[in-house]
């Protein structure tokens, strides 16, 4: 285990965590017979916290449990503010959840489930993508949309600038597609990269970083930890499997700038967005939608449809509106799937109130 989760190492000042006024007053219920915390690892038996008494391995009580086993979501994620008690036996276990400020869900591959967070309370999702290879402008208009849905605000750093002839004609194409974002073109490895990410975090805020692999996410948090907090890939071995392991490290404390959640699940946060977020992310054309002649404008072949009208004069993008269409199909089929999946949920309630009160008038009638 990495000296980050021993138990013996420093304790953590909460505004260090994260802590804010807010979670003062969200903790008052707790006060006196709980501790505050802020997860930084989930398990399966348990989580590992991070507070005033360092690093803490917790056990969940048995409310928590019991909510998570209704609802899936209400199982404790990383970046959760979390309330601890102390048993006269010396365990420890996790008793409530604070409020959520935002939550970056995955859609689980398990039927039954309402997806997963993978990530409580982060403030700024920094979506990082290549210049070199060229960028992947639809890849970055996907994690808008996640980033938007999840509450947070994005921004958008692009590495690797040091590498192409004209990185500002490659990030304007860029900005194109981030319509109110901040978009950054830097040399990861250099100081100025970092300089210029350092200048948008602040002391308290929790930020996770997203996009393909190698495209430098590890290298930036390194560089505005001053320190090497993330394995990147050189030192992580050939397998690339090391990254990971049990003693990865899912929450960091940079002091100064900020919290970096890492979990393994936002490697594969999938799209669970619905037609709002995705507007978020598109606001160029969902303010051309307003402007259609009908109001429920499917965009495809209707007559006055701006959004069509902008597209053949070249206003718009031809290549965003395929990729928006796209996304948009994507999250009305996930819709769907999960209307069935509460309907086969319903059914399968139904039948169990059945066959119990079957059985209780079988077990009356004897
Ligand atoms: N020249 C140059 N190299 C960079 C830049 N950013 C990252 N690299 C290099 O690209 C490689 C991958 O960087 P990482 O930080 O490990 O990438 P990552 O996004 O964390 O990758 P995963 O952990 O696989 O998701 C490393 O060798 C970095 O040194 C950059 O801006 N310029
Ligand atoms: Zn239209």
């Amino acid at each position: 285990m990495s000296e980050w989760l021993n138990p013996s190492t420093s304790a953590y000042r909460l505004t260090d965590l994260g802590w804010s006024t807010e979670h003062d007053h969200q903790f008052l219920p707790y006060r006196g017979t709980h501790v505050p915390a802020r997860v930084a690892r989930v398990e399966r038996g348990g989580v590992d916290v991070l507070g005033a008494a360092g690093t803490l391995h917790v056990t969940y009580g048995g409310s928590v449990l019991a909510a998570a086993a209704a609802d899936h979501t209400q199982h404790p994620a990383a970046g959760d503010w979390v309330a601890i008690a102390r048993w006269p036996d010396g365990r420890l276990t996790l008793e409530a959840i604070l409020p959520r400020r935002t939550v970056l869900t995955r859609d689980s591959s398990n039927r039954t489930s309402h997806g997963q967070v993978v990530a409580a309370n982060v403030d700024l999702v920094v979506i990082v993508e290549h210049l070199d290879p060229d960028s992947d402008l639809g890849r970055i208009e996907r994690l808008l949309v996640l980033a938007w849905s999840s509450g947070a605000t994005p921004l958008v750093v692009l590495t690797k600038a040091d590498l192409v002839p004209d990185p500002e004609r490659m990030r304007e194409e860029v900005v194109a597609v981030a319509p109110g974002v901040d978009v950054l073109a830097v040399d990861a490895t250099a100081d100025d990269g970092a300089t210029a990410l350092r200048q948008r975090l602040g002391p308290d805020v929790t930020m996770t970083f997203v996009g393909p692999s190698g495209a430098g996410k590890s290298t930036l948090v390194n560089a505005i930890a001053g320190a090497n907090v993330m394995a990147t890939n050189e030192v992580r071995g050939r397998d690339g499997k090391g990254r990971h392991t049990t003693t990865h490290r899912e929450l960091v404390v940079v002091p100064g700038h900020g919290v970096v959640i890492d979990t393994p699940g936002l490697r594969a946060v999938g799209l669970i967005a619905d037609p709002d977020d995705i507007a978020d992310a598109f606001p160029d054309i969902d303010e051309l939608a307003g402007e259609c002649r009908f109001r429920d404008c499917a965009h495809e072949a209707e007559p006055g449809c701006a959004v069509l009208a902008a597209a053949g004069d070249g206003e718009l993008d031809k290549d965003r509106l395929a990729r928006w269409r796209k996304l948009r199909r994507e999250a009305a089929y996930q819709a769907r799937r999960a209307d069935a999946r509460l309907r086969r949920e319903e059914l399968a309630r139904s039948k169990r109130r059945a066959k119990a009160l079957r059985q209780h008038y079988r077990a009356r009638g004897r």
